[in-house]
């Protein structure tokens, strides 16, 4: 994503909150309501700069109902999905489910599921595949351990993830595509990626990206840095010429601060 004179964004910034096992789903609604009042008193153009809230399952037909009762421009999904459509799989929820609460978006990969749940690349390409089949856009987390950074192989393994995650997917469906390039050394850490460190990575996955689909599919897909971003080191990160957005964990949960990384480019000048 650049920041040119006039003030255009090559692909729109999605600014993205993963609430991770957080908030309940009394809760969730009232956090949700919080930041639409904090963005609508700010006017901040959904238009130009697109925010996504990924609550807990338990959450989503009660942040349906609100996003469609008040109208509100704030999109939502989920945190995971199952790689079945229906059937005896105890405890999976289906990508048509998802659908058909109105997400627009779930999280395929992310690293809390590929350690703690041993989600391999394989099934998570089912899973991206689930996702299209219910047109849900999928967010596919990507991003090495500490071990891999130190020994200086985090190009190599976060691409191998890619390619391994997205085999399958056809041309058409990736130009919808979104990735996120989460680091697990800096998820909760407060060790957040470098801005310099955040754009090798994005601009890694985006020339992948134009190796496996194309050059103008690259160039239309939305790669996202996560991993202890704040309100103070979002503007930095997001002007990086790869970065189109944030996923964002913890602060995501406290409506002032994520509103403000919504609002980054107020931040611009001053940071
Ligand atoms: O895992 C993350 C978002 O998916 C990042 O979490 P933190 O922002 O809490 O580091």
């Amino acid at each position: 994503m650049t920041t040119s004179t006039n003030g255009e964004f090559d692909r729109k910034p999605l600014i993205a909150g993963n609430w991770k096992m957080n908030m309940d789903h009394v809760q969730g609604i009232t956090l949700l309501q919080k930041l639409a009042w904090t963005l609508a008193d700010a006017e901040h153009d959904f238009e130009r700069v697109e925010v996504a809230v990924f609550p807990p399952f338990t959450d989503l037909r009660g942040v349906q109902t609100l996003t469609m009762g008040d109208n509100l421009p704030v999109r939502y999904g989920a945190q995971d999905l199952s790689a079945h459509d229906s059937g005896a799989y105890t405890g999976e929820i289906s990508g048509q489910f998802l659908s058909r609460l109105g997400c627009g978006y779930v999280l395929v990969g992310h690293s809390e599921r590929r350690a703690l749940h041993n989600e391999s690349n394989e099934l998570l390409a089912s899973k991206v595949a689930a996702a299209y089949r219910h047109g849900v856009t999928p967010v596919l987390c990507v991003g090495e351990g500490l071990e891999i950074r130190q020994a200086g192989n985090h190009v190599q393994y976060t691409l191998e993830q890619l390619r391994g995650s997205l085999a399958g997917v056809t041309t058409e469906q990736a130009a919808t595509l979104v990735v996120a390039y989460e680091p697990v050394w800096a998820i909760g850490t407060g060790e957040v990626a470098g801005p310099e460190d955040a754009q090798e990575l994005c601009a890694a996955i985006r020339a992948e990206l134009a190796v496996l689909f194309g050059a103008d599919v690259a160039a239309s897909v939305r790669v996202l840095y996560g991993g202890s971003v704040k309100a103070s080191n979002a503007a930095a990160i997001l002007a990086q010429r790869d970065v189109d957005g944030v996923l964002v964990g913890g602060a995501s949960l406290d409506a002032a601060e994520f509103a403000n990384i919504v609002r980054f480019e107020h931040h611009l000048v001053t940071d």
